[in-house]
């Protein structure tokens, strides 16, 4: 049996490139956003020695065209409620969703009126305003006791978080992905406003059957980059024009943005500055402020550590 190749000397940004496991490379071809911004889709060859793990975003000229298709209210597990929005794009043909917390921000696309469209059709879409409640027949109209509160800070908090199946789902405590959803919502929930941009980047991009193989490598002795790297994938090979798009639909011009991810603040930005990111608010996990009902363990440090140490995210290194 062919033993692994040992684990490469991460040098700054740069990385030694392990010799590929699988030839070709199977990062998904319809990779949401792949055109704008994107990276280097050149697969890692045997013979390259080195690539960086953390890529600058280059933005293409055009942002993809998104619509929202239908929208819709979900009362919350535990209080509250959310506008799940779900749209459609030109440029692949998965059901990116946004979040929306909140009566204030509403999506253009979803407003338009529709050709010939009667009130029920409006309202079975999602494009009306205030409560739906059994025998409303207009779309518009508000009723007496229903009046939009402007929220107390303008400007709103957005995260973009791509699809992780295990850490949202599985229960896993490889990642904080899972922690990171509810804690947005938690925030959101509190200042009675903001965005979750659900993009379906699975895997950072490389598809859930990928990210499993990555999990089996890093069982091996790899870290997150390195696994990647061995699948012949990029490091992360997602983009955001999409979430830049969808945020543009719901009249975002200014937010803050719930990241450690630098590249994910310029990228989402736009190529002529679409949107505009006031402020970064960092999300540094519960465990490490010594609060309960987060994810903790080494596995999870690990999963933090390669994120700080190779991909250039902004947390306090704690020793890690
Ligand atoms: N390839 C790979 N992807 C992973 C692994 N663990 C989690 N992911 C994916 O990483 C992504 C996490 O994305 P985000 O929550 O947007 O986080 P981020 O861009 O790293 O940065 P933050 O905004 O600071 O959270 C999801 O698509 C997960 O499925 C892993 O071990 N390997």
């Amino acid at each position: 049996m062919a033993s692994l190749p040992p684990v490469p000397e991460a040098k700054g940004n740069q990385v030694d490139v392990p010799p590929c496991l699988l030839s070709p490379a199977f990062t998904p071809p319809s990779t949401p956003g792949t055109r704008t911004p994107g990276r280097s889709t050149e697969p890692a060859t045997s013979s390259a020695s080195e690539q960086n793990a953390v890529v600058q975003p280059t933005l293409l000229e055009e942002l993809p065209k998104v619509k929202c298709q239908v929208r819709a209210r979900i009362p919350r597990n535990g209080g509250g409620e959310i506008f799940l929005h779900l749209y459609t794009n030109n440029i692949d043909n998965k059901e990116h969703l946004a979040i929306v917390f909140g009566d204030v921000i509403r999506s253009r696309s979803l407003d338009a009126p529709q050709e010939n469209e009667t009130e029920m059709v409006r309202m079975t879409r999602g494009a009306y305003t205030g409560r739906l409640y059994p025998g409303r027949t207009s779309s518009a109209a508000l009723s007496p006791n229903q009046v939009v509160q402007p929220p107390e800070n303008p400007i709103p908090l957005v995260r973009i978080h791509s699809e992780c199946y295990t850490g949202e789902t599985a229960w896993s405590a490889r990642c904080d992905c899972g922690e990171q959803l509810d804690e947005a919502a938690r925030l959101m929930t509190l200042e009675g406003n903001g965005v979750v941009v659900y993009l379906r980047q699975e895997g950072r991009g490389i598809g859930l059957a990928e990210k499993l193989k990555a999990y089996n490598l890093q069982d091996l002795g790899n870290d997150t980059v390195t696994a990647n790297l061995l699948l012949r994938h990029p490091a992360d090979a997602r983009s955001y024009g999409l979430a830049t798009a969808i945020l543009q639909d719901l009249g975002l011009s200014m937010i803050r943005l719930l990241t450690n991810n630098p590249i994910k603040v310029a990228a989402v930005e736009g190529p002529n500055k679409e949107i505009k990111v006031a402020e970064r608010v960092p999300m540094v996990p519960l465990a490490w402020k010594g609060l309960k009902g987060g994810v903790s363990g080494e596995e999870v440090d690990n999963y933090l550590k390669t994120k700080i140490h190779r991909m250039g995210h902004l947390l306090p290194d704690l020793g890690l």
